[in-house]
């Protein structure tokens, strides 16, 4: 479901970037997006204030954050904080507009069926780069005891007995374990009476820190070799919760110096918290991380990058999320790299705005091989997703020559400092803003 056109999606602003210059230095990583989009829901089924620090301010935490305040919770953002103090009678309705803006619709809708009963909702938005199912949320909302319906604006759950129940449901797809899914049965089984069990649940880090979030607060989480348990609480308590660093922004920040044959150090980060299977994609390429002594980590590229064979999958395999961005760093490695997608049926969005810089690339199903390394010259590309996007700023921080990438909207969705991050690395990149 395409997100839906808006002022925001309208804009635009432009970059203009010169490349060839190996960029390094110093820069932090944001709070995790989608991290961070999970725990807003979460936020919701809790009884007193819940205070995120490290929360990106984005487009997405700006959109949850009305979302937030349309069900009737007061939400105050400042220094680095998101304060949510949720209402005592929570409006049933995901707004219909802005739902359709963000992908934790769901999640978010999850949450106020949870303290309510009910809830109607739009589909979700985020990005559209294939159908992007919902079956398993509405199962899980289904075994929780929700009558669902399709009505004109999306969706509309209620409970005959006005609460949620304890359920059992298996939130596994085609793909593998539903991320978004799971955390829909989290938050419904928090507030129902009783033993939830999830099958084959996601372990994705947005699922253990919303499950670490409510932890702390008194529900009861518990994850063994059958699924994950939850057991629900009537209170539900607040206080500060940190958002973990983003691992995307990080992975994206690597590929981005690697590709110009440069390095960084970045700071709220540790190389731990790359997953295995991203590390290894890294390696491979002839890239390797060290934590440093002075805090953060580093990373060194070792002679030109290397192909890579690798595929995305669940945590902590290779994150979709950083693919498209892998691919633009492997235009400029010695040989053919393949990438293959396995949480979509496809991803490839970026591809052809990579070949208009010169890239070598062919698409066979859910594969990507690129032949390298591609000399890239500066082109005129406009990116349609967020990492998409990232890609495409990649392939202009190694091209010869000026480039234009439009699009910025998807980037402000998802990453609060990328760009003036890039200049601190030596990156020359000038915005020009445009309008709707
Ligand atoms: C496991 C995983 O890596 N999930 C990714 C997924 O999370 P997100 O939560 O958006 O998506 P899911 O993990 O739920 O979806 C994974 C796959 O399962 C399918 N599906 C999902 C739910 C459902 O009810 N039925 C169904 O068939 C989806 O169409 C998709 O092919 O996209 C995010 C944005 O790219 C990434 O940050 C997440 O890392
Ligand atoms: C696709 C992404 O986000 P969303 O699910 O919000 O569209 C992403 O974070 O890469």
């Amino acid at each position: 479901m395409a997100t839906a056109p808006t002022r925001d999606a309208m804009d635009t602003t432009l970059v203009r970037v010169t490349g060839g210059r190996p960029l390094s230095g110093r820069i932090p990583v944001q709070g995790s997006k989608n991290i961070a989009l999970h725990l807003y829901a979460a936020a919701l089924l809790a009884d007193v204030p819940v205070v995120l620090s490290g929360a990106p301010d984005i487009i997405d935490t700006g959109v949850c954050a009305q979302i937030l305040r349309h069900t009737g919770a007061h939400v105050a953002i400042g220094d680095g904080c998101f304060t949510v103090t949720p209402p005592d009678g929570i409006c049933p309705v995901v707004h219909p507009e802005l739902g359709r803006r963000v992908r934790t619709t769901a999640v978010l809708a999850a949450a106020v069926l949870a303290r309510t009963g009910q809830v109607t909702f739009p589909y979700p938005g985020g990005d559209a780069f294939c159908p992007r199912l919902i079956d398993r949320h509405l199962a899980a909302m289904q075994a929780a005891g929700a009558e669902v319906i399709a009505i004109d604006t999306g969706i509309r759950a209620r409970c005959d007995a006005r609460r949620v129940r304890a359920f059992t449901v298996d939130v596994n797809t085609p793909y593998g374990p539903s991320l978004g899914a799971t955390v829909t049965a989290m938050l419904l089984a928090a507030r129902a009476h009783g033993a939830s069990l999830f099958t084959h649940p996601s372990t994705e880090p947005e699922v253990t820190e919303t499950a670490r979030f409510l932890a702390d607060r008194g529900v009861f989480v518990h994850l063994d070799q059958e699924g994950l348990h939850v057991s629900g609480s009537d209170w539900i308590a607040g206080g500060s919760f940190a958002v973990a660093g983003d691992r995307i922004e990080a992975a994206t920040m690597v590929m981005a110096t690697a590709a110009t044959g440069g390095s960084v150090h970045l700071d709220n980060f540790t190389a731990a918290d790359f997953p295995a299977g991203l590390t290894r994609a890294l390696a491979a390429a002839g890239i390797t991380l060290a934590d440093d002594a002075s805090g953060g980590v580093r990373t060194r590229l070792h002679g030109p990058l290397q192909p890579v064979e690798a595929a995305t999958g669940p945590h902590p395999g290779l994150p979709t999320d950083t693919a498209p961005q892998l691919a633009a760093m492997l235009t400029r490695a010695d040989g053919t790299s393949a990438i293959g997608e396995r949480i979509y049926p496809r991803r490839d969005t970026h591809v052809q705005g990579l070949r208009t810089f010169g890239a070598d690339i062919t698409v066979t199903g859910s594969t990507l091989r690129v032949r390298g390394p591609a000399r890239l010259n500066g082109a005129t590309v406009e990116a349609t997703d967020i990492r998409a996007v990232t890609a495409l700023l990649i392939a202009a921080l190694a091209a010869h020559g000026t480039s234009t990438i439009r699009g910025m909207f998807h980037l402000r969705r998802g990453y609060a400092r990328l760009l003036p991050n890039l200049a601190t690395l030596g990156a020359e990149i000038t915005t020009i803003p445009g309008g709707p």
